[in-house]
């Protein structure tokens, strides 16, 4: 299996849906099929905070969700757990800056995806310098979702990143919604990711059509 070409990523990354257990107002299995019925393009198991669920518990509840994707053909990434991504055959992971140093991540995933979380040039020019496949940048907008977020940069950092040459694929998030992923769409990313606008919807159908509707013409 060969590394996953910049165009093919830059697709995928449209409408990058995020999610883990404490997440969800509705059961977390409809909240995924509900979510990829929607259009999601790409899915990130990141279970985290308070509550979250831990070793076999886990492993079991990320092989349900895998095993959604892999029947509707939307790739499935691991946030943080190196070993579980690789204990499921995941198609890749995504590390922060706190986490596992990028470069021995890549060594130890082969070719699967590497997404890296950057908040500012150094981190971005360092993560495509490991061997990313795409960057994470934000949060853009206030978020409630992570617990230790950065202050919100705007998405004048989507503009400013773009114009230093950064020319990976780039998804923006925090704090993204229908609302305002128009403006992030034309500060330069190529896709959003999102948490609560999907997962603590009424209708996670509903909420993730409408976002790659608002993606889509904004692209
Ligand atoms: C902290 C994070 C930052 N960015 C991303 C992604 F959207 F996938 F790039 N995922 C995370 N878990
Ligand atoms: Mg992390």
């Amino acid at each position: 299996m060969a590394r996953i070409a910049s165009e093919v990523m830059r697709e995928r990354l449209k409408v990058y849906f995020i999610m883990g257990s404490t997440n969800c107002k509705k059961q977390p299995l409809e909240v995924l099929t509900e979510a990829i019925d929607g259009g999601i393009t790409l899915f990130q198991f990141r279970e985290k905070g308070s509550g979250a669920l831990v070793g076999e518990q886990k492993y079991e509840f990320a092989r349900q969700l895998q095993n959604i994707c892999k029947k509707r053909g939307i790739p499935f990434i691991v946030n943080d757990d190196v070993e579980l991504a690789l204990a499921l055959d995941a198609d890749g992971v995504h590390i922060g800056q706190d986490d596992e140093d990028a470069r021995i991540v890549r060594e130890k995933i082969g070719d699967k995806i590497l997404g890296v979380s950057a908040h500012n040039l150094k981190e971005a020019q360092a993560a495509i310098a490991a061997g990313a496949d795409y960057i994470g940048v934000g949060p853009i907008y206030p978020t409630k979702s992570k617990e230790d977020a950065k202050k919100a940069q705007g998405p004048e950092i989507i503009r400013f990143l773009r114009g230093q040459g950064v020319d990976i694929p780039l998804v923006a998030i925090g704090g993204i919604t229908a609302e305002n992923a128009g403006e992030v769409m034309n500060a330069g990313a190529d896709g959003v990711s999102v948490i609560s606008a999907i997962a603590s919807a009424a209708s996670p159908f509903l909420a993730a059509k409408q976002l790659v509707q608002t993606v889509f013409n904004n692209d």
